[in-house]
């Protein structure tokens, strides 16, 4: 099964209001289609789901011909049909990378991820279509996730500017240390009265984001959202809700799409939790 998956590619991403789909067609011509629930602001995954739409990798159609083994930077850019998606659509990255050998299971797909992202910067654009709009990236998890979301922020606000600076608190272990540390990329001038969206990977214990928040407020902000991607709502210390939210994350120790362990795995597409015997303990 998984082979035929494996081999297969991912011709449509469907989305509804209430739910998503995933349509594979399988070598043998067969049809998968996988559907989440997606409630509200906060989608809630369903772990059987998000594992078989792992496997749902497609391969790019100049790769078709390619041994896997081939890698994707042989290849010229005219073996690059230039496909664009309608803005609407997720944004299907075709790649058949194997899953780092550390991590445990993959708990987020990069296909799943990507939909989310895309509706999120929707629902980001209807809200500042009349406003300018400052998105902020905490660096350096929301690397990634503030570069792909900015592509889909619309309808375009009247303008908007993006800027990243860097806050931490997690040094290299698992737990935080509860306080943020800030350098010096932060300026307060770049704030002042202007509509802050503060963009961060996840919300864990809550002292980051509750810290950050107050800073944008006393730096004079004209107003101060907060996009999350992950909300692991079992571990908070400090009450704090994202305005805009990606997924609930399972109480784990997450890595991938710009978020580390030791500083670590942040290249990865997907998200997943990393095998028990990387993980150092004290
Ligand atoms: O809700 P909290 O418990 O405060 O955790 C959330 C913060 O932890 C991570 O940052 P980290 O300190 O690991 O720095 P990094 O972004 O550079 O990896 C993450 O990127 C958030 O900023
Ligand atoms: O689960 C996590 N993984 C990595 N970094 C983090 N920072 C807060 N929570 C996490």
């Amino acid at each position: 099964m998984t082979d035929n998956i494996m081999q297969s590619s991912a011709k449509s991403c469907r989305r509804g209001p209430s739910r998503l789909s995933f349509i594979c067609t399988v070598r043998n011509k067969s049809y998968i289609s996988m559907t989440t629930n997606n409630s509200g602001g906060c989608f809630n995954f369903q772990q059987h789901v998000l594992h078989a739409s792992t496997s749902i990798t497609a391969r790019h159609p100049a790769q078709r011909h390619l041994p896997f083994s081939q890698p994707l930077r042989s290849l010229s850019r005219a073996d690059h049909p230039l496909e664009t998606p309608p803005h609407s659509q997720p944004n299907l990255h075709p790649r058949r990378l194997p899953i780092h050998p550390e991590i445990n299971s993959v708990i987020f797909s990069e296909e799943l991820i990507q939909a989310r992202v895309a509706e999120l910067g929707r629902l980001i654009g209807q809200d500042y279509q009349r406003s300018d709009l400052l998105v902020l990236g905490v660096l350096k998890g929301a690397f990634m996730f503030t570069t792909d979301l900015v592509r889909h922020i619309y309808p375009y606000p009247a303008s908007m500017e993006v800027d990243f600076f860097k806050a931490s608190s997690y040094g290299a272990g698992t737990t935080s240390s509860g306080v943020v540390q800030l350098d010096s990329s932060f300026k307060k001038e770049g704030v002042r009265d202007k509509h802050v969206l503060l963009v961060e990977d996840i919300i864990d214990t809550g002292h980051t984001l509750s810290r950050l928040v107050a800073l944008m407020e006393e730096a004079g902000a004209a107003s101060v959202r907060v996009a999350a991607l992950l909300d692991k709502k079992a571990r908070r210390r400090i009450p704090f809700q994202a305005d805009y939210t990606g997924f609930e994350c399972p109480d784990e120790f997450i890595v991938g799409y710009g978020i580390d362990y030791a500083e670590k795995y942040r290249n990865l597409p997907y998200i997943g939790s990393v095998k028990e015997e990387f993980i150092k303990h004290d």
